[in-house]
Parts: structure tokens; sequence; C-alpha cells
């Protein structure tokens, strides 16, 4: 997951490759809560592992139900239908679907529950839940403002004596969660037949399909008529079906079959892989709507092909109120579309994670296109020429889906770059999900931004580098290492480092399986950090660079680091040989009194004891020869911006180089 500040994603352009979403979250989450609410242990697999999901397995465990995990495998033992625990403050974060069942199933259950969220959480609506839980007899107290959680339910300690000859009404036009919080609590009270009568045209319909499906599995078979009566048959017991499998989220999926239809197909087709045609999800049926537009779907019952089909996209007028979610990703489709698009019946959009509608016009409105935006519509005109669109930093309200949304804006073409502020906010749904866009995403190499820095030894190039890459979630190349892993990677290989073996070397060094990640050096899955720092280690590598065919190997190496989002590296020639047209070449450089004094407390720390003074005359004696060898030579490129960190700390240092970058961007 990306939890930088914010994301930089250089202008795409083509996209082609596999992908495996993570798991449904309305499937995760019902499932959760319907195998705590059954005897038995329940095996699911697939599970979301996500911020929506983590809220709901935390309760489920304060709870006092068995939750062991193993990677995306969770068996749930669960309470069959009796609380164990009667008393817990339940954080939800800003999961709906978590909220609004567990303040369902609780109320009908007794006990003295507090519910509460991220301040967004206490602006989403549940007074019509309440209303309903009110009617049969629960105890439910707001402890905030009238309308919306923080909620207190009972507190009386006896269970409540429920109401349930009459119909439990429950309006239906605000958020379908509430009646899908009925359905699933009520079975544990069905002594009778309990009757839910939906108030209001119900939204969101296909949800309710999802709630009645998953139900099915787990024993409650609930009659309906319509949208308008629901009828749980006395005598329902929750039974779990011991394993269950979630399906991959087809709103996840929007993005992908929207980046399918929006790149350039050069690079083949956007394959999805975990759901598909036959998927009990509502939100599958975006790819009615992105057909509509001119997307090419094939799909089978757990998979989906998508390719770019009509282009520009064909401007539409829909009825969203089946698909609220993956309809936001229309609203970004249509800016490559050859008309004014009109998404409409989408008034829930003003009461999920922000109010959606005002968000995403004024976002896309930054990009420069023209949004009209009404109670519960928007209209979006195209960006038709490249001249239109503007590069932006896109703010994401903490709302999921507006920065997957905006990300497709990356795909302009007029090649800016977009900027997509606070990434982490996706760990709600899709932690992964932009490691997973960049993955099978393309673009031109020159795109794809470089910042160098070079300096000579001990000018805290290295510290630096790390910490600008990690503050712009970019990869990191410590060039430095090349020769020493190589020379690694040969010895473990059998090779001696000499002539003879120059061409199998070189062969090696160049899909070298070489990581830097988290301060340390990986050579494939072997952390080699301290190995490379050897005396001998250090003698191999200056033998592997005197192969001219294993340098040339390397430079290869070297540029294959410069992948999507983009690349920090750091070395003696990085601006002046590697990337020389970089976007931005710092030189960094310090006082040799004042690198031989940091070189000495490294030293001491690992106690190892040397003077400052003999530290001095070797860094003096290595710049020079550094600086007068007639390969690649260590110097400022001309372009360089130099930075002398003698009087700086590397915060400082590292705020600096930010500081230029900013500057270089158009945002
Ligand atoms: O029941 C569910 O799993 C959901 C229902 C929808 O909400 P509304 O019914 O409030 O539209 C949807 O937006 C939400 O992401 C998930
Ligand atoms: C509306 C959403 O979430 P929630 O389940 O919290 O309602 C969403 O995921 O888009």
């Amino acid at each position: 997951m990306f939890s930088t500040a914010f994301l930089d994603l250089p202008p795409l352009e083509g996209a082609g490759g596999t992908v495996l979403l993570p798991g449904s979250k309305s499937i995760s989450n019902r499932v959760l809560l319907l195998a705590a609410l059954s005897g038995g242990t329940t095996t699911v697999h697939d599970l979301l592992d996500s911020d929506d999901t983590r809220v709901m397995l935390a309760a489920l465990r304060q709870l006092g139900c068995g939750v062991a995990q193993q990677g995306s495998t969770v068996e749930i033992t669960g309470l069959d239908g009796q609380l164990k625990v009667t008393q817990a403050d339940l954080f939800m974060g800003n999961a709906g679907t978590a909220i609004r069942p567990l303040t369902a199933a609780l109320a009908v259950l007794g006990g003295d529950f507090t519910l509460h969220g991220v301040p967004r959480m206490h602006e989403r609506p549940i007074g019509d839940l309440v209303d309903a839980l009110r009617q049969l007899g629960c105890l439910v107290a707001y402890t905030g403002n009238p309308g919306y959680p923080p909620l207190r339910l009972g507190g009386q300690g006896a269970p409540p004596r429920l109401h349930l000859d009459a119909p439990i009404r429950v309006r239906g036009d605000v958020s379908s969660q509430f009646l899908t919080a009925l359905l699933m609590a009520l079975p544990l009270v069905a002594r009778q037949d309990v009757v839910i009568e939906v108030v209001g045209e119900l939204i969101s319909k296909p949800y309710i399909e999802i709630t009645l499906n998953l139900l099915a599995r787990f024993g409650i078979t609930v009659a309906r008529e319509g949208w308008q009566r629901f009828t749980i048959p006395a005598g329902s017991r929750y039974r779990s079906p011991g394993e269950i499998h979630v399906e991959a989220d087809a709103s996840s999926a929007s993005y992908f079959i929207a980046l399918g239809a929006i790149a350039t197909g050069d690079s083949g087709t956007i394959r999805i892989e975990g759901v598909g045609e036959a998927s009990i999800q509502g939100d599958i049926r975006f790819v009615e709507a992105a057909r509509l537009m001119g997307a090419q779907v094939a799909g089978g019952p757990n998979w989906l092909e998508i390719r770019r089909g009509t282009w520009p996209l064909k401007a539409i007028d829909l009825d969203c109120n089946h698909i609220p979610d993956a309809a936001m990703t229309l609203a970004v489709m249509a800016l490559y579309a050859d008309g004014p698009t009109t998404l409409r019946n989408i008034a829930s959009w003003r009461v999920k994670e922000t109010d959606r509608i005002a968000a995403m016009a004024t976002e896309m409105r930054k990009l420069g296109a023209t949004v009209e935006e009404g109670a519960d519509f928007i209209r979006v005109q195209p960006l038709a020429n490249p001249a239109d669109w503007r590069a932006a930093s896109i703010h994401t309200y903490d709302d999921h889906r507006v920065a997957m949304c905006f990300s497709l804006a990356a795909f302009n073409p007029a090649g800016l770059p977009v900027r997509v502020e606070d990434p982490k906010c996706v760990a709600k749904t899709f932690p992964d999900y932009f490691e997973t866009l960049l993955s099978v995403s393309h673009t031109a190499t020159r795109h794809i931004p470089v910042i160098c820095v070079d300096g000579p030894t001990a000018s805290g190039k290295g510290t630096v580098a790390v910490a600008v890459a990690a503050r712009l979630g970019y990869h990191f190349l410590d060039s430095g290492a090349m020769y020493r892993v190589t020379a690694l990677a040969a010895s473990r290989a059998g090779l001696a480092i000499d002539t003879a073996h120059e061409a199998a070397i070189a062969t090696l060094a160049q899909t070298l399986p070489v990581r830097f990640e988290g301060g340390k050096v990986w050579l494939a899955g072997d952390d080699v950090t301290e190995q490379i720092r050897t005396e001998e280690a250090g003698m191999n590598a200056s033998r592997v660079s005197a192969l001219p065919s294993v340098r040339t190997a390397l430079v290869a190496l070297q540029h294959s680091f410069r992948r999507l989002p983009g690349l920090v590296a750091d070395g003696r020639d990085m601006g002046t040989v590697i990337f020389p047209q970089a976007s931005l070449k710092v030189y960094l450089t310090a006082s040799a009194a004042c690198r031989a004094e940091r070189r000495h407390k490294q030293l001491i720390s690992k106690g190892i004891s040397t003077t400052i003074d003999s530290l001095r005359a070797d860094l003096e004696a290595r710049d020079a020869r550094d600086s007068s060898r007639s390969v690649s030579p260590l110097k400022p490129a001309q372009d360089a911006l130099l930075l002398d960190n003698s009087e700086i700390s590397i915060t400082q240092s590292v705020d600096q180089v930010l500081a230029w970058w900013e500057g270089r961007q158009p945002f």
C-alpha cells in the first residue's frame, strides 16, 4: 500500500495483463457476521483484508467469536445465536457494512453496546434503521447527533421484549443497508414469522439480492413480495455451510474494466480473475454500462477480459441506482467520451464516504472538465481535446473510490501527470489498488520520473535518496551495491570472477533479482545487506567491475529500475551516465571533515576503532581517485543542483530535495 502523503501518477498510455482482485467487501462482511451468528466453525476462503473487514473482525473478536486467520482464509467460530459478551465498545471505522448489520443484530440480542466510527461515520445516516429497531422494542440511543452514530444499544440488563406481531417498517430510500441489517438480524428471533415492510422506493436493490443469497447459504430462506415485503419464516435458524468462498469484488473490478476500455490496447487485454458473469454482486452490471460506452468485454463465470473498443468512448445517459458504487467509475470514463454523460438517480452518493456528487464534480473540474451536479445526478462534459486537460492534485476526501476513480485520469491524451492525495484511503476496500494498477499499466520510459542523487562517499546520499523515495512512493536504486551483488551472485553460481566467465556473469547480471527495500539489499529472497559489505565482497566487486560486458549488462539492469511510479537513484554517475535525462539531479556533498566525522561515528557504533584523521585522509584520496578516473568520473552533472549538507541535517536535506522536486511539478 502507498502510505505517502500523495502519489504522483505519471501519464499512462497502455495496459495489459492479468489482475487477481481482492475479495468482495459486501460479501466478506456479510459472511463474517453470518458465520459469527451461526453455531460451529465456518471456514471463509479468499476473505477481503481491508479496513472494512478488519473492523468487523475486531468486533467479532470482542464479542467472543473464535477468529483464526491464515492468509486469506479465516475460520470463524460462531456464537450460535447467543451473546457471550454482553458489554463492549465497538469501533466501526467507516464501514457501513459493519455498523449497520451489527447494530441490528446486537440490538435484538440485548446487552449493552456502543458503536462508533471515524468522524465521517458520525455524519452517515442510520436513523431509518434505529426507527425500525425502536418499533421492534429495542433500546437504541444516539449519543451524538440524532439520526447518526455513535449509538448506545440496550443498557438495561434484560434482553428487549420484541414486538414481532406487526410488520416492521423500514425506509429503503436512503440506504439499502438498513433492510439488509434487519434481514440478517431477525432470523435470530424468528420464533414466529417476521415480516419486514419497506417504506419508500428501495435503492441499491442488488445489494438486497446479495443479502438474500448469502442468508440462503446460511440456512435462511426469506419469502418476498417484490421489493416491498420480506418474510422470515418462523423457526429460522442459522446453519453454517462449513466452508464458503468469497468472490472478488465487482466494484473493484470496475476500475480495471474501465482501464481496459481507456488504455490503448497495444499491450494486450486486461484480464480480471475472481469475478465474472456469474457473480452474485450487483456491480457486475457495470459491465453493461461499460459496453454501452464502447468497451469490449468478454467473460466467463469468474473472469472478464476487456479491451478498448469504440474510441472515443460513447456518451451515455443512465439510471445508476442499481450500481451506486461502480457508477463513480463511469463519471471518470465520461471524460473520454464523445459527448456529455449523465448519471442519474444517485442521490445516495451524497451520504457515503463523502458527498460523492460534490467530490466528483469538484475534482473533475480541476482536470478541466465542465460538470453539472444536481441533488441526484451528475453530468460530465468530456475533455475532447488534449489541450483541455489540466494537471491536477486530486483531493480524495478519505474516499477510496474517489482515489481509485481518478487514477484513470492518468491516461489523459495530454500526457499530464495526476496527483492523488492520501492514496492510503484505498485501504477501505483495496489496500494494494495502486500497486495492482501500476503492475498492468505502461507508459513511455521518458514519462517515468527519475531523481538522481549523486555524490562522494559519506555524503549521506544513500540516506537522503532512501528517504526521498519513501516520501514519494518511488522505487530506489543503490547503484553502488550493484557490483557487490553481482559479484556475490557470481560466486553463488560457482562462477570465478575472471574474463573466462565474463559472458556468463554478464548474463547473470542482466536479470539479477536485486531489490532495495526497507533499508536492506535483497538478492531474490535473501537479505544480503551485511554480506555485500565485507572486505572480500568489496574486492570481488572491484574485479567484476573491470569486466566490460558486465558493466554494460549492469547499465541495462540499472535502467530496469526505472519503473512506475518513479525512481530515486543513488550513486556516483546516475545523473551523468546512467540517467542523463533525469527530471531532477542532485549532487550531494559535504566537507571532508564532516564526512570523516560521520563515517567515524558509523564505524564506532559498529565497534570498529579508527581515527577521524586517517578516515579523512582516506576520503580525500578516494575523492581524488574517483574524480580523476577516465570512465564515469565522479562529478556533478552539468544540470545538477548542488547541495552541501555539512551544516544541515538529513531531514533538511530531504526536505530541500523534495522542495526542488515540488518546484518542477505542474500541480
Ligand atoms: O450492502 C452493501 O454491501 C452495500 C450497499 C450499498 O450502499 P447503499 O445501500 O447505502 O446504497 C453500497 O453503496 C455499499 O458500498 C455496500
Ligand atoms: C459506500 C461504500 O461503503 P459502505 O459499505 O461503508 O457503505 C463504498 O464502499 O463505496
